[in-house]
């Protein structure tokens, strides 16, 4: 059976739209349903001088592997002309409604995996509406408490303990239950989803030097080490907690399969300097197959064709052989 990838394309005003008309414009083993508004995608093809033929998603259909140059699309309507590198808060609800409308077609089953481009998180805050990213939007839709964002790139995976929250919140947010749920959760998807039956998690400390012993703060001695021990007797190979200056180095990477890290910043841009462009994200622990890019909306590059299209197509990738990994 061919994978069907719902695809949202994310703010209407960054490079979201332009890299799905790029990747449509090769032949992938999926049906890409594009969930966003046809004329929006027509607009940035014609910028960008690329073909594209838009045919309605029609669920009733067997799925079959989209042509080049063609999308699927299930419409949904921008509420104002997207203008490329212009925010405009009008279109907030339409960001959201998309991702409503692809997360709802995984959670039937209409789709088998979503394929998310990226969101300017302010301008949906601006429109008055909360929201903090893709990771705890979906985990809310798909009525789940506790979910785990992790960066991969073909050298190294990064989960999180924390998101996006302010630095000041991280502390008091890295509790017993907050830390054991993430390594469950990061070692069950491991397990299933990657192929890695006893995968070995290096968990980075929050203070300098992981607390120097106590004397640059406490977090490792009581949360994280009786964490990290209850989970060893539980039988889980856990390594640490390391100092976060030194674990990303190939000495400490060549003895795991993932990192954990405590905070966005503080595991992030170590992936991103090493594959910026060619790495994705990927939402552990939802019922759902979600994957995404490793970029932001880029609204400096929006509507000039210069954006590379390398992470969301890895990113699709994943998705495709996450869905066929799935349904074996
Ligand atoms: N998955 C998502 O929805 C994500 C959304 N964001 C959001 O994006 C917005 C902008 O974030 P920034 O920090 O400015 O990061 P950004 O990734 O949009 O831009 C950082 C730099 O990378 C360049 N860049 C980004 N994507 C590129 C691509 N495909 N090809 C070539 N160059 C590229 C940009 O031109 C810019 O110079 C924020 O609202 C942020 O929250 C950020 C990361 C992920
Ligand atoms: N830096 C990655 C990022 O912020 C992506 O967040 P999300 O929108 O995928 O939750």
């Amino acid at each position: 059976m061919t994978p069907r990838i719902a695809v949202t394309p994310g703010e209407p005003a960054g490079v979201g739209p332009e890299l799905l008309v790029q990747l449509a414009q090769q032949q992938h083993p999926a049906e890409l349903v594009a969930v966003a508004d046809p004329q929006l995608l027509q607009q940035r093809a014609t910028a960008l001088n690329l073909p594209l033929i838009l045919e309605p998603f029609d669920v009733s259909l067997p799925p079959s592997p989209s042509a080049p140059g063609s999308l699927k699309v299930l419409h949904q309507k921008l509420a104002s002309p997207a203008q490329p590198g212009k925010l405009d808060t009008a279109n907030a609800h339409y960001v959201l409604d998309c991702l409503r409308s692809a997360t709802d077609a995984c959670l039937s089953g209409d789709c088998n995996a979503m394929l998310t481009g990226p969101v300017q998180k302010s301008v949906i805050n601006d429109a008055g509406i909360p929201f903090s990213g893709h990771t705890e939007f979906l985990a809310e839709r798909c009525g789940v408490d506790k979910v785990v964002m992790m960066l991969a790139s073909d050298k190294m995976r990064v989960a999180l303990v924390t998101t996006h929250i302010p630095l000041s919140a991280v502390p008091t947010a890295i509790t017993h239950t907050s830390l054991n749920r993430t390594l469950q959760i990061l070692q069950g998807e491991l397990q299933q989803r990657f192929g890695l039956p006893q995968p070995r998690i290096m968990v980075l400390g929050l203070n300098p030097h992981a607390g120097e012993g106590g004397h640059m703060g406490r977090e490792e001695i009581d949360v994280i080490i009786p964490c990290l021990n209850a989970l060893r007797e539980q039988g889980m190979t856990l390594i640490g907690p390391l100092p976060a200056d030194t674990a990303f180095t190939p000495r400490h990477l060549d003895q795991c399969d993932a990192v954990l890290a405590m905070y966005h910043d503080q595991g992030l841009p170590v992936l991103k300097y090493q594959s910026f462009g060619q790495g994705i994200n990927i939402t552990l622990g939802l019922p759902i197959i979600r994957t995404s890019v490793d970029h932001g909306t880029a609204l400096d590059l929006a509507g000039s064709g210069r954006a590379d299209v390398g992470s969301m197509l890895t990113a699709l990738n994943a998705a495709i052989s996450m869905a066929n990994h799935s349904r074996n």
